[in-house]
């Protein structure tokens, strides 16, 4: 099964553990249970009707409980998080911050409807349902199974959303099965490493490429909520845009992937750059993307600590001058660990620094990842790499 891999690449970085599918709480079945007991014995002192009038009441009151109780726990959940409880509070809290409209040439989009600052929530959901990424079932069966346990309302959100890549000789309005298939695969993101999950509201954000996304989601296990911060800051009537793959591709391979798994070519800003400025930015992502893959060969010991952190320098910099903005936590906080292994506590400090204010900007300010900076500060030998490498000073960052 083939998903929307936009987050997937930023996930393996920034989530570390395999996501539970999020599913109706097991007490739902025990209430239940118990629910069917109190009933039958209520009917035994009413016990007047004939038995199948008798077990037809019982069904329905059963289904009709069920119904009511298997909402409980959800709703108990949401209150202990951040998330506003009821569909209205939510509703509220999206029409305070944009609005889903038509948006020509790429369906529904997302549309600031005031100004919105970079590190601001731009949105927070649970999953309608979670399904692992490697299945070896039917997927049709699968996405059918979850279907028929979501409330009416859900339902009618999954069936609302869009979708592409549908079989032409199939109709939409008779195969259900594969009608759900490709509502999921057109708008299914990642849930941590193995999993993927659907979510209604968010699932309206469109693409752009490198400096033309201005949202990024966040999956966050503990809570098993998705997050969207900006990454930068929007303008009231600016297009809220994410982005579905690894953007630091040239232009033509980014529209190639796009075209074929999305069935759209891609006319975001960078892509609509004239081609002379078009190659320029194609250069600095592929330099980005060279320079991360030397970067990386400091674990196996090719180059040093003093070589790697100017690698890091350098990757901020073509960022900068690109407008690519993503990934700079996870890149602050992989000097950090430099600066740990090289026993420079000072270096390390100055790194998780700014590793904790780029993670709030782009995972949140009371993310695991900014809460692991904050300690890295005052105890930078606590680093599980503090000194695994020659004790030498490592630079600071510039910036
Ligand atoms: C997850 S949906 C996004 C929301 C969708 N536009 C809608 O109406 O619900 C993904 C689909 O949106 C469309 N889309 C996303 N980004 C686009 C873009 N930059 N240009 C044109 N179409 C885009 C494509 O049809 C893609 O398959």
């Amino acid at each position: 099964m083939t998903t929307r891999r936009r987050i997937s690449q930023r996930k393996t970085s920034l989530e570390k553990s395999e996501p539970e599918a999020f599913g109706r709480p097991r007490s739902v079945k025990n209430s239940l249970f118990s629910l069917h007991k109190h009933v039958y014995n209520a009917n035994r002192v009413f016990s007047t009707p004939k038995v199948p009038t008798l077990l037809a009441i019982i069904v329905l009151i059963s289904v009709a409980c069920y119904l009511a109780l298997r909402e409980l726990p959800y709703r108990f959940v949401q209150k202990q998080s951040a998330i506003p409880a009821t569909h209205d509070d939510l509703e509220a809290r999206d029409a305070s911050i944009f609005t889903v409209q038509g948006i020509p040439g790429k369906g529904k989009g997302i549309i600031a409807v005031r100004d919105i600052k970079r590190g601001e929530v731009v949105l927070q959901e649970r999953p309608l349902f979670v399904l692992p990424s490697e299945i070896t079932t039917s997927p049709t069966a699968l996405i059918t199974r979850h279907l028929s346990l979501l409330t009416p309302y859900e339902h009618a959100q999954f069936y609302n959303l869009s979708y592409v890549n549908f079989p032409p000789d199939l109709d939409p309005e008779n195969d259900f099965a594969e009608l759900a298939l490709a509502i999921f695969q057109t708008n299914a993101v990642s849930t941590g490493v193995n999993s993927v999950g659907i979510f209604p509201r968010m699932a309206r954000l469109n693409h752009g490429c490198s400096s033309a996304f201005n949202v990024v989601y966040t999956w966050r296990e503990k809570e098993g909520m998705l997050m969207v911060h900006a990454i930068r800051d929007i303008q009231k009537g600016e297009e809220l845009l994410t982005t579905y793959t690894d953007t630091k591709r040239p232009r033509d391979q980014r529209r190639a992937y796009l075209l074929h798994q999305y069935s759209f070519h891609c006319t975001c800003d960078v892509c609509s750059l004239p081609d002379k400025k078009s190659k320029e930015s194609d250069r600095r992502l592929k330099s980005m993307s060279e320079l991360h893959a030397q970067f990386a060969s400091w674990g196996g010991g090719t180059i040093d600590g003093v070589q790697a952190i100017e690698i890091v320098k350098r990757i901020w910099e073509v960022g900068s001058e690109e407008g690519y903005l993503s990934e700079r936590g996870r890149l602050a906080a992989d000097a950090a660990w430099v600066a740990a292994a090289h026993s420079d506590a000072a270096s390390t400090n100055a790194w998780a620094r700014l590793a904790e204010e780029w993670f709030g900007y782009e995972v949140g300010v009371d993310s695991e990842q900014v809460s692991e900076m904050r300690t890295l500060q005052t105890q930078p030998e606590g680093h599980l790499a503090w000194a695994s490498r020659q004790a030498i000073r490592i630079p600071t960052p510039d910036v």
